[in-house]
């Protein structure tokens, strides 16, 4: 039987990140941490203004013709842009990475304008400045969900040379996609992205108003994460599940796209993913494995990771979540 839509909907605690954390509040965030791997944070600092420009100086982009854009596709020596049917038929992007996000930006707008351009890469510059800063404070935060002063013992070895790169995703039909005609009622769905697991340590995602991000419970139900007015969501990526030994949640998701009169609705993200560095021995350190507890994942180079979620992308597998998970790669088969 195929799948139609659902309506159940995840109620996620909202972490004011401006504010210090209190000790009731930690343990809501802790508990969603193991539980969902997902919850959103509030006065983050990026403001509607810089989401609509973000916004607009994307769809700029994404409004050149398919030949233009191939020119910074995977064949390109500047593989910026995933076109249409890679990732699914609805979904094509534009990367910009770290540390010189303004660098990494105008890779692509020098390609793709004829005049000199540079307001996407300033923009851009603010962005990835705005989200480095926030992906610090998050990965401090997390650390307090696991144990007392582990922001403190953990963050400056461990953490301190993680990066970050930002997928601009546009859902969209592709032009040789027609439109479906099937009855209004009980619609398939239809996946924007499919269910994958991030590789990161944390992501922190802006979805537009359409909402469409789904979050997989334990049991296996697809449960909605609603958009929410100024708060950005945050989830825990492999990376981080596996240094934890397994305590925070890397959850299943994917977006499905929404239909008005069986047109697919157009759909505006920004997920950012802060990473280890390549060369990084991912290892979960005694005192967060616990006395008496075992090691679930054997200790593995990041990159050699990396490079286990690409070889499987490349094969038309793009970031399926079974069989190509950190489980997958460094689940220990003897617990070490
Ligand atoms: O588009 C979204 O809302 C989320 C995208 C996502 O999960 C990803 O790019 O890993
Ligand atoms: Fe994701």
């Amino acid at each position: 039987m195929s799948e139609t839509q659902t309506n159940h909907c995840v109620q996620l605690p909202v972490l004011d990140i401006s504010q210090p954390l209190s000790p009731s509040t930690l343990s809501s965030f802790s508990l969603a941490c193991r539980e969902w791997g997902f919850f959103y944070i509030t006065n983050h600092g990026v403001s509607r203004d810089l989401y609509r420009k973000l916004h607009s100086l994307s769809n700029h982009l994404f409004n050149f013709p398919c030949e233009s854009k191939l020119k910074v596709g995977p064949s390109s020596s500047v593989k910026t842009y995933t076109p249409h049917f890679i990732a699914s038929p609805f979904f094509e992007s534009f990367r910009v990475s770290g540390p010189d996000f303004f660098a990494s930006a105008q890779s692509t707008v020098d390609v793709l304008f004829d005049e000199p351009n540079s307001d996407f890469s300033e923009t851009l510059k603010e962005y990835g400045r705005k989200m480095t800063k926030l992906s610090k404070t998050i990965v401090e935060v997390v650390l307090m969900f696991l144990g007392d002063d582990f922001e403190k013992k953990f963050y400056e070895s461990e953490f301190s040379e993680c990066h970050g790169y930002l997928r601009i995703v546009n859902y969209s039909p592709p032009e040789s996609v027609e439109d479906q005609d099937d009855d209004d009622d009980d619609q398939e769905i239809i996946e924007g992205l499919g269910m994958h697991v991030d590789m990161s340590c944390v992501t922190i995602v802006y979805q537009d108003e359409i909402g469409g991000l789904q979050v997989r419970s334990k049991e296996g139900k697809w449960m909605n994460i609603n958009p929410c007015e100024d708060t950005l969501v945050v989830n825990i990526g492999d990376m981080l599940h596996a240094w934890s030994n397994g305590q925070l949640r890397s959850s299943e998701h994917r977006v499905v796209l929404k239909r008005n009169n069986n047109n697919i609705v157009n759909r505006f993200s920004l997920a950012f993913f802060w990473c280890f560095e390549d060369d990084k021995i991912i290892f979960s350190p005694n005192e967060v494995v616990g006395d008496g507890n075992l090691r679930i994942y054997r200790p593995f180079v990041c990159a050699d990771y990396v490079k286990f979620r690409n070889l499987n992308n490349e094969k038309g597998k793009f970031e399926k979540a079974i069989g190509f998970t950190v489980k997958d790669f460094a689940g220990a088969s003897r617990q070490i």
